[in-house]
């Protein structure tokens, strides 16, 4: 016995050996010999089969960057468009369960409003139960100077789509306490629930929104003294002369574009290669801002060829070949999670705005805007034609808060849309 196991278990076969003379060792080998035996076995047994995910998962364990790459701007817009036209339906929203969409301003996102205005000119999309959030504005501008976001977003969007006004939300650059109008802008989004999806554009220094490079990745909505390299971008914008760009600029945080469920990145032209080299192929980092989007769980950036450059044939294989195997952003990551609503804004009653009539002794004569218009003086629009505002007043309800419960009324500045236009 002990010749034939000797071959196939060697301790085993010493441990018959010195069992008499020291049990012991004997033991001792014995345990040894058992411990190899099934190690061996276990071995040969098929891994187990990968744990099923389970649907509380923390989703930043998931996190997953898309890619989707189109040969031009224009291409890249109408993927852009065309996916928010296909979110917003089927979130299906609802006067009390509206869709909360984050916006930026910037040339490169003018294309996807064009397109989202003729989605919308088509009976593709309403953005009748949508709320939006701008991402930025500068300090001290006129909401009525032509550069103001204010400006810029009736121009491109809101006048031309069925977006009630009450629904927007821009930050007041002319606020008396910038820090309270900051302050309010957060409580705002968090009353809502948080943003849906937050559409951004990127500076080619990586920045999003106005986070310049140095931002915290923890902040929220604030003051921010413009870098210079923005200073000098945005002067296209004011005759080239960087004298004319303010100096500060409200803007959400890094976390404020964070806590969205979804942020979707535009970035075109080769000037925003190096800031999408940075920010996908460098680890996250405040210098880069835009690399904040590595830790997001549905982080979705379209870019066209050009604003490839800077990246690796081998990353823009990656990518490329993740869209050819059959999947698009929409299908690509975890699945999205709709998120608790801590806010439910009240239905917005349809009650016609009152008589103008003459103010009587014993009555506060009630202030309507005669009509609104928008200074459209532009001199950077494509296809002005297309691009005519409405006055908006058809959607004006009562008050801009009219529609909304007492809790927010009393803490939220809704400003009216008479307020941000120039009159005739
Ligand atoms: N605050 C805006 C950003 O939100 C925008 O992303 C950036 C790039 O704009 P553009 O698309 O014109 O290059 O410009 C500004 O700085």
């Amino acid at each position: 016995m002990s010749a034939s196991l000797h071959g196939i278990f060697p301790p085993f076969s010493g441990t018959l050996q010195t069992l008499a003379s020291n049990p012991t060792d004997a033991l001792l080998g014995l345990l040894l010999t058992l411990f190899l035996f099934t190690h061996n076995l276990l071995s040969y047994l098929p891994p187990s089969p990968p744990k099923r995910l389970s649907p509380f998962i923390n989703l930043a364990e998931q996190t997953i960057m898309r890619v989707i790459i189109r040969e031009d701007p224009h291409a890249a817009s109408v993927y852009i468009a065309d996916y928010i036209v296909s979110r917003i339906k089927t979130f299906k929203p609802t006067a009390t369960q509206p869709f909360v969409l984050g916006l930026p301003t910037g040339s490169s996102p003018e294309i996807i409003y064009k397109i989202l205005v003729q989605r919308h000119r088509a009976g593709e999309i309403s953005f009748k139960n949508v709320v939006t959030f701008n991402m930025d504005e500068y300090v001290g501008l006129p909401r009525d100077h032509p550069e103001s976001y204010h400006s810029f977003m009736y121009k491109h969007f809101f006048s031309h789509v069925d977006i009630p006004p009450q629904n927007i939300n821009i930050l007041d650059g002319n606020a008396p306490d910038l820090a309270a109008e900051c302050a309010s802008f957060e409580a705002r989004i968090a009353r809502y629930g948080g943003i849906e999806l937050f559409l951004g554009g990127v500076g080619p220094d990586g920045h999003i929104a106005f986070n310049e490079p140095g931002s915290s990745l923890a902040s929220r909505t604030r003051v921010k003294t413009l870098a210079y390299d923005t200073i000098l971008a945005n002067s296209r914008f004011f005759d080239h002369d960087v004298t004319k760009v303010p100096r500060l600029a409200m803007t959400v945080g890094i976390q404020t574009i964070m806590d969205a469920r979804e942020v979707v990145i535009v970035a075109t032209g080769a000037h925003k290669a190096f800031a999408v080299q940075k920010g996908l192929e460098d680890g996250v980092n405040h210098m880069w801002t835009l690399s904040a989007l590595q830790l997001h769980p549905h982080p979705l950036i379209v870019c066209d060829r050009d604003a490839t450059l800077e990246l690796k044939v081998k990353t823009v294989r990656y990518f490329e070949s993740i869209e050819q195997s059959g999947t698009d952003a929409r299908t690509q990551g975890p699945p999205l999670v709709y998120r608790p609503r801590t806010y439910v804004p009240a239905p917005i009653p349809t009650k016609k705005a009152p008589p103008r009539t003459a103010p009587t002794p014993d009555r506060t004569p009630v202030k309507v805007p005669k009509d609104l218009r928008i200074n459209t003086d532009f001199n950077r629009s494509m296809d002005e034609d297309e691009l005519t505002p409405d006055s908006m007043s058809s959607r004006m309800v009562d008050s801009a808060v009219g529609g909304l419960d007492e809790t927010l009324k009393n803490d939220l500045i809704f400003d009216r849309m008479g307020a941000r236009v120039t009159p005739l």
